[in-house]
């Protein structure tokens, strides 16, 4: 039977992450080969002539799953009956910036955005947060939008899942499907913890596949804590194309599921697993079935690993209060 499509909203729909999403989605790699998808594309006056020309190139594609593009700087047309959301409209940190300097920039967007998905979007609609600072911009998402339930509204970490990944395939030199369970735990910021402990690489523990517990609890750690920075340096704008292919695969496990005995990691709204703060959006493993996520639970934690997770967690209370400030002011 062929499905009926799904409204798929994609804000900073005319930026870089916006121009490499897109066509993934389109394209079925994010919902699957037999899902048609309309997509709602939104951004800013300022940009409206070039979301007009996505807008082409996308119905000049003949993606055959494209069932329709809505192309809009109108906040309520792009939410309206949306059943996901990609939230990625906003700033993107320049050479030199922290994730906190794009805050006051980015919190209050989505604050106003929350309001709008809430009154227009599909109940039950799947919210992935990418602009940064993802974590807090997703808490704020959520503290404006209160109908729609906590745990619909997440943020990206896979990207830095999908880089520890990397990091272990190529020092170990295995393809990377062979490489599962890593952990990002807690910010997507440079306190995050990419932890190995509990990963394999074909089957055989990290530990044991890399034989080197230097490089493990060192360079590891600080490449993929760095990575957004080094892409930065390197291409003088931010991720794109990883960022892009990230939150396909977020979405795409969240609603199709993970395989059997494999987690990825997910910015979810805190219930305090594993001492993490409540009430922030912190990035645990998670295991996805019947388009649920559920924190996997009962991994044991050494000293190493507690100090690093109370770290990151620090952080998002902090950045928190920030954000709080930050839309005072506002
Ligand atoms: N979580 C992650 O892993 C991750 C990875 C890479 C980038 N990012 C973040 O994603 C965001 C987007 O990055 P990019 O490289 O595509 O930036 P970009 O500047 O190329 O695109 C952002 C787009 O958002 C639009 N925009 C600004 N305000 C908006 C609003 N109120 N509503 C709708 N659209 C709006 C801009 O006009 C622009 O077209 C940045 O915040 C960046 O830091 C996150
Ligand atoms: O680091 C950044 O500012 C961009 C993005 O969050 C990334 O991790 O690549």
């Amino acid at each position: 039977m062929v499905k009926a499509p799904i409204k798929v909203l994609i804000t900073g729909a005319a930026g870089q992450i916006g121009y490499a999403l897109a066509p993934r989605v389109a394209s079925g790699t994010m919902l699957g080969p037999d899902q048609p998808v309309i997509l709602h594309l939104l951004d800013i006056p300022p940009a409206a002539q070039s979301l007009e020309g996505v807008k082409m190139e996308l119905i000049d594609s003949a993606f055959p799953l494209l069932h329709g593009v809505v192309a809009t700087t109108d906040v309520e047309e792009a939410t309206r009956d949306v059943e996901i959301a990609i939230m990625v409209g906003g700033f993107p940190r320049k050479a030199g910036m922290e994730r906190k300097d794009v805050m006051s920039k980015n919190v209050s967007i989505y604050k106003s955005q929350a309001s709008a998905l809430e009154k227009n979007a599909k109940p039950g609609v799947k919210v992935l947060v990418v602009a940064n600072p993802a974590n807090t911009n997703a808490l704020i998402l959520k503290e404006n939008a209160p109908s729609i339930p906590p745990e619909n509204i997440t943020c990206l970490t896979r990207l830095d899942h999908n880089r520890a990944l990397g990091q272990v395939a190529e020092r170990t030199g295995t393809p990377v499907s062979e490489v599962k369970n890593v952990i990002i735990w807690g910010n997507h910021s440079s306190t995050q913890y990419p932890d190995v402990a509990h990963g394999t690489v074909a089957g055989k523990s990290i530990k044991e596949a890399v034989a080197d517990d230097a490089w493990l609890s060192g360079d590891f750690i600080s490449t993929v804590q760095q990575r957004g920075a080094a892409i930065i340096k390197m291409r003088g704008m931010s991720s794109a194309l990883s960022a892009a292919s990230s939150a396909c695969d977020h979405i795409r496990d969240w609603v199709h599921g993970t395989p059997p005995g494999t987690w990825v990691s997910m910015g979810v709204f805190s219930d305090g697993s594993y001492g993490a703060p409540k009430d922030v959006v912190y990035s645990f493993p998670a295991e996805c079935k019947d388009g649920k996520w559920s924190i996997v639970q009962g991994l044991p934690i050494d000293d190493f690993a507690a100090a690093k997770l109370k770290a990151t967690g620090d952080e998002l209370v902090e950045e928190k209060a920030l954000a709080l400030e930050c839309l005072a002011e506002s």
